[in-house]
């Protein structure tokens, strides 16, 4: 925001989009708990919304669908990524959050809420983004970026991706919230395959697809067992180019050509289960 805005009182806002694994190999545990991840990220064309406007105090307000599911204090992504960036220094902001994303997900929503939110504040108080924000969560580094991203480590370890080819999700859902840490605990290996050294570059959207077929998202066996309801869902995109779930779950997602086959896709899903969070998306970046 301009100097001259910020005196006018005028909005800054950001859209938090969805982040989804599109492969979620583990490959190993650290000493401390943490797992090993090797995973293609993509941000999705659907997000919180986030606004900035000046105050003298740190204040958080809370709208939309899912504004019920984020906590409303100091434990929300969006007040912890605030204080990591003020470092005690006390400086005011309002933040107005719309929550659009189901939390305890699996689609990253109070990870992309944090770094929507470092974004927009450190053009607002005129800060770097500091280099601790893993600190945050391990998906926070990678919701930084808008476009799609290899990463390793234990969510630390960003590399560019390819360019992918154009294409859709269908993100579904059951309104039902896995939480991280218990899915973790579900794993019955923790040393598995990574994706291969080099990614491969696709043309098409039907080779991508083939390709992604042979990855996996390791956590979708355990999060099944928290959640019955996802091979529900993996059931209900099987005319898409891969169904697979996102992240630790519980939300899936459809992989489809053109806006208007996952269009079309949504519209069948949600007709038949009206008490699911449906929406398709185009891939970004
Ligand atoms: C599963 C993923 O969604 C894949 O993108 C993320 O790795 C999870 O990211 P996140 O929710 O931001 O994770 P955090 O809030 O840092 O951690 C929540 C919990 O998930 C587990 N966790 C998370 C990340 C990781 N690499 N290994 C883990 O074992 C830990 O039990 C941790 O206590
Ligand atoms: N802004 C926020 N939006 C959603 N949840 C939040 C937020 N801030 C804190 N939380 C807390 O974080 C927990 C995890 O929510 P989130 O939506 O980030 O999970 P997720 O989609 O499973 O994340 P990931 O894919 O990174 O594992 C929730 O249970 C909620 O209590």
């Amino acid at each position: 925001m301009t100097a001259k805005a910020a005196s006018l009182g005028v909005a800054s806002n950001r859209s938090a989009w969805a982040k989804v694994n599109l492969t979620l190999h583990v490959t190993g545990q650290r000493s401390d708990g943490y797992h090993l991840l090797d995973s293609l990220v993509v941000r999705a064309g659907v997000g919180d919304q986030i606004a900035v406007t000046p105050s003298d105090q740190l204040e958080l307000f809370i709208d939309g669908p899912y504004g019920s599911a984020a906590p409303n204090d100091d434990r929300n992504l969006v007040v912890r990524a605030a204080r990591l960036l003020d470092a005690g220094a006390g400086r005011g902001a309002r933040l107005h959050l719309t929550k659009n994303l189901p939390a305890a997900a699996g689609i990253g929503g109070g990870s992309a809420d944090a770094a929507a939110t470092l974004h927009l504040l450190s053009a607002h108080w005129g800060l770097p983004v500091p280099d601790d924000i893993a600190r945050l969560g391990a998906d926070v580094p990678v919701c930084l970026s808008d476009i799609p991203q290899r990463m390793q480590g234990i969510g630390e370890v960003l590399t560019p991706a390819p360019k992918l080819p154009p294409c859709w999700l269908v993100l579904i859902n059951p309104n039902k919230s896995a939480a991280t840490p218990e899915v973790f605990s579900r794993l019955e290996a923790r040393a598995n395959a990574p994706m291969p050294k080099e990614l491969p570059e696709f043309t098409s959207a039907t080779a991508f697809a083939a390709w992604l077929a042979t990855q996996r998202n390791d956590l979708e066996a355990p999060a099944v067992q928290v959640v019955p309801e996802v091979a529900t869902c993996l059931q209900s995109l099987q005319d898409a180019l891969l169904a697979r779930m996102s992240g630790s779950g519980a939300t899936c997602f459809g992989l489809y050509e053109t806006q208007a086959f996952a269009q079309r896709a949504a519209a069948r899903v949600a007709d038949k289960h009206p008490g699911w969070w449906v929406v398709a998306a185009p891939v970004l970046g």
